[in-house]
């Protein structure tokens, strides 16, 4: 073991990041999100960046692993993997949660979606120490630079009782474009992803069309986290045909999407149907997805993503990347991932246009939609001290409103009888 790559020292920062009032099927996001920012230490000085959720029971997971890296050395990425790192199965037991957007929960998936944090950290940290870049730690890129669609959303002007916000509303058609619009002169994106289930799908397919006329020929996507039946997203698949790059999450649960895949051309793509290595067997045996949206923190970190585009690439199934809202480390993460998968043929999702606020020196820019690929030792970015101590204050003087993300009581400020949906919603 090399000296300098052993790890002193683990910091876990919880931090409560602004959001704006995003719609989904499960309700509103509420005016601050948790997020959590590891730091892992060397001997040699290093500290390598990783990033994840920063609800509670993601903590309660954090502390003790935090504790059990010490002494290991960054490389040594396999063993954390193996460590045996127990989980309350109550915490994912029947959980309805904004973690419902996101398929299974599982004691796996809560133990890998911490993990990832760390092998990011650790990649980061051996990159850092290396004078190499996490790509190059991958095995190298395969672009310079990496395609993020626009993530829209329907929106409120303002959280209940705040100003409005830079944005402003978008609840139809118009209000979808001219925020399309927004977005893609700030970062020059060229596809467009709409966050559905929110509205009648009559109203969304409406949106869709305003979209495909005021960008011609762009590739979009609508995303209703499974709040249709068959028989809807059956008539939506085939209303928006021509203009769909793909339909994501149509419908819930792999029969559904089978039913679905079999009767439309439309791709069906997901982040929820198919969320762990577990569940990849019957879905693509059936053919129930076209595209599966990866993401490191739930699938495990950053080599593991590449683990899904090579079972992916052999089953003849497209990839692209899901997001939640995320800070600078998760972007850069994403993007040095992105640039070592070959059959990434997609422009992948991403929140971060939305957080007005990150814990880096200097924000992560889009350039004409696309985010660089940084040759810089490890992830490429640094730390700003001073603001992770600002957004940390933010938690820690919180009296437990925002600690977990809940969509639905965010809602119920505004609409006290709201209840999460039973699905299919339409
Ligand atoms: O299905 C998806 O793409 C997501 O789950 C992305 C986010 O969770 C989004 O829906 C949100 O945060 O409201
Ligand atoms: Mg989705």
């Amino acid at each position: 073991m090399i000296p300098e790559l052993t790890v002193t020292e683990v910091r876990l920062t919880p931090v409560l990041v602004a959001d704006p009032p995003l719609l989904n099927t499960q309700g509103v996001h509420q005016p601050y999100t948790p997020r959590l920012i590891v730091e892992v230490v060397t001997a040699g000085g290093t500290t390598g960046l990783g990033e994840t959720y920063g609800d509670t029971k993601y903590l309660e997971l954090a502390r003790p692993l935090a504790d059990r890296l010490v002494g290991r050395s960054v490389t040594d990425v396999n063993a954390l993997f193996s460590l045996d790192l127990a989980v309350d199965e109550s915490r994912v037991r029947g959980a309805v949660d904004a973690g419902g957007l996101r398929g299974v929960q599982s004691a796996d998936k809560l133990r890998l979606s911490v993990l990832s944090a760390f092998e990011v950290a650790c990649l980061d940290a051996q990159g850092r120490a290396l004078g190499l870049p996490v790509h190059a730690l991958l095995g190298g890129k395969l672009r310079d630079s990496v395609e993020y669609s626009a993530y829209l959303f329907y929106k409120w002007a303002a959280h209940p009782g705040a100003d409005a916000d830079e944005w402003g509303a978008a609840l139809d058609p118009a209000g979808v474009v001219a925020q399309a619009r927004a977005l893609s002169e700030r970062h020059g994106f060229s596809s467009f992803k709409l966050k559905g289930g929110v509205f009648a799908p009559e109203e969304e397919v409406a949106a869709v069309r305003a979209l495909a006329e005021a960008f011609p020929g762009r590739p979009l996507r609508l995303d209703p986290n499974g709040a249709w039946s068959v028989a809807t997203a059956l008539k939506v698949a085939d209303e928006l045909a021509d203009l769909l790059e793909y339909l994501e999450d149509p419908v819930l649960g792999t029969d559904a999407m089978a039913e679905v895949a079999a009767r439309t051309g439309v791709p069906l793509a997901t982040n929820m149907c198919v969320t762990t290595f577990g569940e990849i067997k019957e879905a693509f045996g059936r053919d129930a997805v076209q595209v599966v949206l990866s993401d490191h923190h739930y699938w495990g970190g950053l080599r593991n993503t590449g683990h899904l585009a090579a079972i992916c690439a052999a089953f003849g199934v497209g990839v692209s990347m899901h997001s939640n809202t995320h800070l600078g480390i998760s972007l850069a993460a994403m993007t040095q991932v992105a640039a070592t998968v070959p059959n990434l043929h997609h422009a992948c999702d991403s929140h971060y246009p939305w957080q007005t606020e990150d814990i880096l020196t200097e924000r992560v820019p889009f350039t004409a939609g696309h985010v660089t690929v940084s040759d810089r030792p490890g992830l490429g970015i640094d730390l700003d001290h001073d603001a992770l101590a600002r957004l940390h204050h933010r938690w820690v003087h919180d009296d437990g409103t925002f600690r977990d993300r809940d969509d639905s009581a965010a809602m119920r400020v505004a609409d006290p009888g709201w209840q999460i949906p039973t699905v299919p919603r339409w």
